[in-house]
Order: structure tokens, then C-alpha cells, then sequence
């Protein structure tokens, strides 16, 4: 299985994200790659190559232009304001009764305008961390198209909380998403996006929301109680031609394997009945039980058993890097996935 990774997901490195009420360390942080890039290396997963760079035209077939100058720009615009000492992050959000008709001039309103929480930092190597981010995503989805049965784009921003026209949850551009459409551009007539990282991927779901092409079926922990709180659950099963190419299987904190895996064979039957040609796997590890800001308790060994289950669905496959902040532990479980999956 070949690795996309490139290392400019260094120049994504914030100070700080508002968590619980404070400003702590962020724990989106580069030491995720570095293990996850160590553990692949040790365990000789694939050969790992770095990204083809593939321009803004993949991006602006997932996100709203204006979105992506906003990104491309908003570490200048910052800067003006308030100095580059200090990681850019919103101070307020659209509340019932604003409205989102008009975007600020402010780029502390356009922060807010675009963005969802306080959680994700942005900061003068933001932009390029993320296109390189996806750029391991489309160089994975090239690789599938070129015939291969599998890749692995070791991802970092990750991007299934970014939406069609806003970042948050440490996403800014959505690489799971953008592989997906570059597979349907490639001719892949259906595809299917598994997300089973423990967070809902509310990025994914809205880019997809209204298309029938692509399914999207997301395992997390139930929205009632967990991040991102505001949707993900059960009754959301799309709309329009995509009425019914939502599937969201909610589980409770507490969740082991026995629980996990009924959900794992309920989403494998979706994507089979839907007869997909490929499948993208956003795969994130905050479900291990070690998980400093997850409620879930999967074992190391149970991201084996996850890599075979995914693997018995039996479609090309492109695993793309999520979530996942137990890092001393990530790389294991990182590497277990796909090893249970080359195991069949
Ligand atoms: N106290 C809950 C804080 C949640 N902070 C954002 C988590 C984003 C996960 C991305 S996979
Ligand atoms: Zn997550």
C-alpha cells in the first residue's frame, strides 16, 4: 500500500485552542505525523512518497471560492490587525437571528463568518500545510484511478469537520471530500465515504448532503453529547437527490469493540447495497480508549479487527488521515488499520 505524505503538514503547528474554557495546546499538532510517518516506516507498510501538487481546481470542485481566498488570505489580513505573535482565532458566530448574507470586511468577522469553533487555529503556514494535506489525498485518489487496490494519505490538517464553505474541529479544507469528487471526475460512477473517526464528520455531510453519487455513512459518538453537537444524528439521511445517501450510526460514551463492530457490519451492508466503485475511508483514531478528548474504548488490537472489517467490503479503497490524540499511541493504531486491512 503506497503513503502520501508531505512534510509541510509541519507548518500547521497552533499555539493554542480554547477547550473546557481555556487556551490549551493544541492537539492537532505536527507530532501526530511524525509518529503515525515513524510506525508506518517501522512496520513497512508501503513506500511513502511525497504529494503531486494539484492547483486550486480539485479544491474548488468541494469548496466555495470566496471560502478558499478567505483561507488563502486571512494569515495577511490578520497579521495587519493584530500582529503574527498571535494565532488567528474568531471571537464571535452567527446566532438565530444574524444572518450570513453578507460576509465582514473584518477579518475578525470573517473569521467568525467562516469557521465554527475556537478550536482551530490559523496561522501563517495554515494554508499550505492544508493544501498539501490534500494534495495526500488527491495524489491517493490518482493512485486508485491509476488501478491500485489501495492508499494511504497520511493527512495532517485532517478535514471531515470542514464544509462546503467553512473549517472548525482542526479542519480547513476537506481532503476525504475532495478525494471523493476527484474519484467521481476519474469516472468512479458511485463512490462511498466511511468516516469512522469517534467525531461526526459534519463536513462531509453537508458537502454531500444533496448528492445521491456519493454516499456518506459516518460511526460517532452520539451529537447529543460530543462535539460537533449540531448534527450527526440518526434522522439526517440526506435530501433532494441525496435523500437517503446519509447514514449516521450514533454510539454512546463507553463504546468497545462489541459495540463498535455491530455498528462497523451495519455501515459495510449500506455500502455494499449501494454499490459503490470505491470507497474513501476517513479514518480516525479518537476512538481508542486512550484518547485524551474521546469517550470511546477501543483496544490497539481492535484497530486490526476495524482494518479487516473495512477490508472484507471489498471495494479499492483510499484510507485518509482523521482524527486521533492519544499520539504515542497513534501511529500503532494508525498502522494497525491498515495492516488488518492488507490481511483481508
Ligand atoms: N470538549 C470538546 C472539545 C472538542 N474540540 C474539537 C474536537 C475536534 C476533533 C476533530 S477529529
Ligand atoms: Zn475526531
Amino acid at each position: 500500500m503506497i503513503v502520501i505524505h508531505s512534510e509541510e503538514h509541519r507548518l500547521q503547528a497552533g499555539r493554542s485552542e480554547l477547550n473546557d474554557g481555556q487556551l490549551v495546546p493544541c492537539y492537532e499538532k505536527p507530532a501526530r505525523a511524525d509518529i503515525v510517518r515513524a510506525r508506518i516506516e517501522a512496520v513497512g507498510i508501503g513506500p511513502i512518497v511525497n504529494p503531486t501538487r494539484h492547483g486550486i481546481a480539485p479544491l474548488e470542485r468541494v469548496h466555495d471560492a470566496g471560502y478558499l481566498d478567505f483561507l488563502r488570505t486571512a494569515w495577511d489580513e490578520w497579521v495587519k490587525e493584530h500582529g503574527a505573535d498571535i494565532d488567528a482565532l474568531p471571537l464571535n458566530w452567527v446566532a438565530p437571528g444574524m444572518s450570513r448574507r453578507r460576509v465582514p470586511r473584518s477579518i475578525d468577522g470573517r473569521l467568525g463568518f467562516y469557521s465554527f469553533d475556537a478550536g482551530t487555529p490559523i496561522t501563517a503556514g495554515t494554508w499550505r500545510a492544508a493544501t498539501a494535506a490534500a494534495d495526500n489525498a488527491l495524489t491517493g485518489a490518482d493512485r486508485l484511478r491509476a488501478g491500485d487496490r489501495s492508499a494511504f494519505a497520511l493527512c495532517r490538517p485532517p478535514g471531515h469537520h470542514a464544509g462546503h464553505a467553512f473549517y472548525g474541529g482542526y479542519c480547513f479544507l476537506n481532503n476525504a471530500a475532495i478525494a471523493a469528487q476527484s474519484l467521481r471526475d476519474g469516472g468512479a460512477a458511485r463512490v462511498a465515504v466511511l468516516d469512522v473517526d469517534y467525531h461526526h464528520g459534519n463536513g462531509t455531510q453537508e458537502i454531500f448532503w444533496e448528492r445521491g453519487d456519493v454516499l456518506f455513512v459516518s460511526i460517532h459518538a452520539d451529537p447529543a453529547d460530543e462535539f460537533p453537537y449540531f448534527c450527526g444524528h440518526a434522522d439526517e439521511t440526506g435530501a433532494g437527490a441525496g435523500d437517503g445517501a446519509n447514514l449516521n450510526l450514533t454510539l454512546p460514551w463507553g463504546t468497545d469493540w462489541s459495540g463498535y463492530a455491530q455498528a462497523l457490519a451495519a455501515a459495510a451492508a449500506r455500502i455494499r447495497d449501494f454499490g459503490a466503485d470505491a470507497l474513501v475511508l476517513s479514518l480516525g483514531a479518537d476512538t481508542y480508549g486512550g484518547d485524551p478528548i474521546s469517550r470511546f474504548r477501543l483496544l490497539s488490537e481492535d484497530f486490526l479487527r476495524m482494518g479487516s472489517a473495512i477490508a472484507g467490503i471489498g471495494l479499492p479503497t483510499l484510507f485518509v488521515l482523521e482524527g486521533g490524540y492519544a499520539v504515542d499511541d497513534l501511529g500503532v493504531n494508525v498502522a494497525n488499520v491498515l495492516t488488518g486491512f492488507e490481511q483481508g
